[in-house]
């Protein structure tokens, strides 16, 4: 099965899913079709070797289809629609004008000069609607062009020609706009690819010159000057700057950038000189895979849109129904006259388009995909998007997550004549073995010392959520938790007091022993993030609870849990322990986020109802993993996530609501006859255009009120 991406200009409203759907659905080897309304795309799933058969299929039904590659990033901008268009559809209006003011003063709107405006007014602006109708309705399907086209139609017939052609050009006005509007949600996101230069300066034997950041590999050296944007990912070889990586992470303050650091595309360099060696191609940079995130996600539908689309696909039949029963059965069985029924059905074939309804959730969430993107905080769709307000729970890891990760050394305790020297030796070398944070916190203290000498290890274990094991010289040692030194039966009360002070400071301590006896303590600390403390306490506001899980001792634990004010704590435990309690929390309160870095918590995450990654310094696991993405390391972007759902959520059920509402109301003016063709259009228009707005104001969505109290 191969995927194809076909760009299909001409595919900007829902109604044209439904025509390639039936267009494409006789040709064999056509698994699935995935439409994206926003980006002009359709996804075909297929195993068809001269892939010209779907293009010319889709072209034939008016459309134009080309295919795309499939990784390449999108920069070209959608053009805003030409003036020519605006000014056909100004003339057409005038004529329209002039028509219905002419027959509204002499009261005859059959008269030859009326008919004339009118259809000349209509040709100029109702080809696409009636091109497209007469495409739906050779393909028998119900769309909003053939709804227009028998409305426009059926005005004709009865004779109302100034009606027709205000409806006519009133919708060709409406799509305009529509696809202005839509225009903008789609820039916002190529807009985002737009602030990686084209061009950077590499050094090449010796020389700088201007390459196309397409022709830059991993390992080249790239040269930024003050005030310009990185153009590609890499890490500083020399030189110092602030840069502000407002671009990926939302965060507005510049960073300082010195030899080792990394830097990102799109972020700008502003007041220093940097050299840095490239680590990514231009394709796979941090930003160019935020955008295709944001593109990825815009694939998936989030449930109202699921839903609005399945009510969709009752709603039109059911009126289109409705409409033929209102103008044949009162004339033919109850003797009434023909006409004012007839002009009834026109106006419930009008609302019949499922229109507003069905664009609104799109807009909506690309906007607020957009947005977050934006604020260094990438959803993987809609969906996560949509349910972020229901959380109730968020659990967040501790070492990593809440604290930096990068513990150091605080306490080093040996017991009674124990070296300091040979303590710190023996803890040392086993831990060598280890990627545990504790474990390279221990090595880079030790190798500092002017006398260090790791020793051999033999026999290595590393014992989960315990420690490490192993012999030095034909000894056997354990460096490892208070756990571990139970489970060697080496602790005693006096060790246990010593754990106790130090754990109560908030600090995480482990025993280095033989199997016989404990030889010292080693404390290490870890600094809390500095957007804990307000993070929590904004979701605490928000209403959330908000749990600590840990690996880690139940002191510790406890002491950085107060510091950062975080309600409920479970101490020690093991990557399984993790699991199983996010498993209960979500049989409890249903929805909970688990917010942690992906490194033993990945079981935990993927069980969560939403699953939060800290993307630290853009970790590729990460990305792939959660179903939300920290891009920077900063708390702050969960109360952030949670108020920009609660928006988005708002957002679609008033836009929802209120496309049902007009509907509703017209329905019930058509019955009682009190709503005429164009004014239909207007409101069903007007209704599509109001949703559209509304959804894209998200776009401009902010952090609000950092911290704490509501009221004040
Ligand atoms: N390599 C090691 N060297 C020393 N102590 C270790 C080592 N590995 C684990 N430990 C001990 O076991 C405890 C639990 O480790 P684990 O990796 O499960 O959680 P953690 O480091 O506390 O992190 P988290 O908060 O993410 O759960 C650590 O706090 C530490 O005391
Ligand atoms: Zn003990």
């Amino acid at each position: 099965m191969l995927t194809t991406i076909f760009t299909v200009t001409g595919l900007c409203c829902p109604s044209e899913e439904k025509l390639i759907r039936n267009k494409l659905k006789p040709i064999t080897g056509i698994e699935q079709l995935e439409f994206n309304f926003i980006n002009q795309e359709v996804k075909i799933t297929h195993n068809i070797k001269d892939i010209n058969l779907i293009t010319k299929a889709i072209n034939e039904i008016g459309m134009q289809a080309t295919p795309k590659a499939e990784l390449e990033p999108k920069k070209t901008i959608t053009k805003i629609s030409d003036k020519r268009q605006w000014l056909v559809i100004a003339i057409g209006g005038i004529l329209a004008l002039c028509a219905e003011i002419y027959s509204y003063m002499y009261q005859n709107e059959k008269s030859v000069l009326v008919a004339a405006l009118a259809a000349i007014a209509m040709l100029l602006t109702g080809k696409d609607t009636f091109k497209k109708g007469w495409l739906a309705l050779k393909s028998f399907t119900l769309n909003i062009n053939f709804l227009m086209m028998v409305a426009i139609t059926g005005a004709i017939v009865i004779g109302e020609w100034p009606e027709a052609a205000m409806v006519t050009v009133l919708f060709a006005l409406a799509e305009l706009i529509e696809k202005y509007s839509l225009d903008k949600a789609r820039n916002a996101i190529a807009g985002l690819m737009e602030m990686a230069p084209e061009e950077a300066l590499v050094k090449i034997d010796g020389d700088w010159k201007l390459l196309s950041v397409k022709d830059i590999v991993i390992d080249n050296t790239v040269k930024v000057k003050p005030g310009d944007r990185i153009p590609i990912d890499g890490v500083v070889i020399a030189g110092e700057s602030r840069v502000n990586q407002a671009s990926i992470t939302g965060e507005p303050i510049p960073v300082i950038k010195k030899v080792d650091d990394l830097v990102y595309a799109g972020t700008i360099n502003e007041n220093g000189t940097l050299e840095f060696k490239v680590t990514a191609r231009s394709d796979s940079t941090l930003l160019a895979k935020i955008i295709h995130a944001v593109e990825e996600a815009q694939s998936e539908k989030a449930p109202t849109q699921k839903f609005v689309d399945k009510f969709a696909t009752y709603y039109t039949p059911v009126m289109v129904i409705l409409a033929i029963l209102i103008a044949v059965i009162p004339p033919i069985f109850f003797n009434e006259p023909f006409y004012p029924w007839f002009a009834k059905a026109l106006v419930l074939l009008v609302i019949a388009c499922p229109c507003a309804l069905v664009i609104s959730t799109p807009v909506t969430v690309v906007s607020g995909l957009t947005a977050a993107a934006k604020h260094g905080l990438l959803i993987k769709g809609g969906t996560y998007l949509e349910m972020g307000h229901k959380l109730k729970v968020i659990a967040l890891d501790k070492t990593g997550t809440i604290t930096q990760g990068k513990p150091t050394i605080t306490d080093i305790v040996p017991f009674k004549g124990i070296d300091p020297h040979l303590l710190l030796q023996i803890a040392a070398s086993l831990d060598s073995h280890s990627e545990h944070p504790i474990a390279q916190a221990i090595v880079n203290y030790y190798e500092q010392k002017p006398e260090a000498a790791l020793q051999d290890v033999e026999q290595f274990s590393a014992i989960p959520g315990h420690g490490v094991t192993g012999q030095i010289h034909g000894t056997l040692y354990y460096v490892g938790n208070h756990k571990l030194a139970e489970d060697n039966k080496v602790c005693n009360k006096n060790i246990e007091a010593e754990l106790e002070r130090l754990e109560k400071e908030g600090k995480t301590t482990i025993i280095i022993s033989t199997d016989k006896e404990a030889l010292g303590l080693i404390a290490v600390a870890d600094s809390i993030r500095s957007s804990s403390v307000k993070a929590i306490k904004a979701l605490q506001a928000l209403g959330l609870k908000t749990i600590m899980l840990t690996g880690d001792n139940n002191i510790t634990a406890e002491a950085i849990a107060q510091q950062v004010g975080i309600d409920k704590v479970y101490a020690n435990m093991l990557p399984e322990d993790k699991l199983a309690t996010i498993d209960k929390l979500v049989t409890e309160y249903k929805y909970v986020g688990m917010v942690g870095d992906g490194i033993n918590d990945a079981p935990a995450l993927a069980k969560s109802t939403i699953g939060f990654a800290m993307g630290s310094e853009g970790t590729d696991i990460a990305l792939e993993t959660a179903d939300v993405a920290l891009v920077e390391n900063n708390l702050d972007k969960l109360p952030f996530f949670v108020n920009l759902s609660k928006k988005t959520f708002n957002t679609l059920i008033q836009n929802i609501s209120f496309a049902i509402l007009v509907k509703v109301i017209f329905f019930v003016l058509a019955i009682f006859g009190k709503a005429t063709l164009w004014m239909a259009v207007l409101a069903d228009m007007g209704s599509s255009l109001v949703v559209i707005f509304n959804g894209l104001k998200l776009l401009h969505y902010k952090p609000v009120n950092k911290g704490g109290c509501k009221k004040c």
